[in-house]
């Protein structure tokens, strides 16, 4: 099996556009154990939460942040992953957190305009030396609310952010500006394909009213060095356990423990 596996010239793609989109990042097999243990996973479901977007539909997630032997972290750790992500952090690559976020039919919700480092600057990152993985483990289309991006809006810098309802949303005067200017992309994607998104990059999602559910699996990771100045947690400076590209296929882990360090709801 040849894995994919990012080039510098991904990287200029990245650079340019603040996203890069890799298609069939994994393998068919590798969704359907992924996907196929999500949908089967207690601990998953028992330790998701929810937020309201600003019509009171809700969209669920399930937010940890230490990785560990579960199948999801296998996915975060496997080289393929963790040398792409060293390629466009240009540097040693930590694991942030990781989330399982289920857009549920008819009912999940729509997130609002951010950049992640909006968040994460709050959480005391000095430098946007971060990104996010997003893969998708069902199809994710206009229809069922896939991701938007405004291309080439992580060359803006970090945003002001400020309260959307239970959500935190950037100043979308900025925002509609930087729509008209660079260009609004709906990034629709298979089972398999794999976003990879630069911290500052303006995204949104519409919520779901199709018959079928989008689910996502997204990791953050951080540059080792940008260490943050406040927070209890560890693993965005810790280095992070490499495992085979064939883990996965390998079925090298399962479901959530109990015990993992859960966002709380
Ligand atoms: O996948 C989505 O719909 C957006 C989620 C997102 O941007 C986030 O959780 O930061
Ligand atoms: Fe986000």
């Amino acid at each position: 099996m040849s894995y994919k596996k990012l080039t510098l010239k991904d990287k200029e793609t990245f650079d340019r556009d603040g996203y890069l989109l890799i298609p069939s990042f994994l393998e068919k097999e590798e969704v359907d154990i992924l996907y196929g243990i999500a949908k089967e996973d207690p601990i998953i479901n028992k330790k998701s939460y929810d937020r309201g977007d600003k019509e009171g539909l809700r969209t669920k997630l399930t937010l940890w942040y230490s990785l560990d032997d579960s199948i999801y972290s296998t996915l975060a750790r496997c080289d393929r992953m963790v040398s792409g992500v060293e390629i466009l952090l240009n540097g040693e690559a930590a694991h942030f957190h990781s989330k399982l976020m289920q857009k549920e039919p008819k009912v999940g919700g729509a997130w609002e305009w951010h950049q992640d480092y909006g968040y994460w600057y709050r959480d005391g990152f000095l430098f946007p030396d971060m990104l996010s993985v997003l893969t998708a483990l069902t199809s994710a289309t206009k229809e069922n609310g896939c991701l938007q991006v405004i291309k080439g809006s992580h060359k803006m810098g970090r945003v002001e952010h400020g309260f959307s309802g239970e959500q935190v949303g950037a100043d979308m005067e900025r925002v509609e500006e930087a729509k008209e200017r660079l260009g609004l992309v709906y990034v629709e994607m298979n089972p398999g394909d794999t976003l990879f998104f630069h911290s500052n990059l303006l995204h949104r999602s519409n919520s779901n009213r199709s018959e079928s559910s989008r689910w996502s699996l997204i990791s953050a990771y951080n540059k080792i060095s940008n260490k943050p100045f406040k927070g209890t947690n560890t693993s965005s400076y810790t280095p992070l356990e490499r495992v085979p590209n064939d883990y996965i296929l390998k079925k090298k882990g399962k479901g959530m423990s109990g015990e993992a360090d859960f966002k709380q709801k």
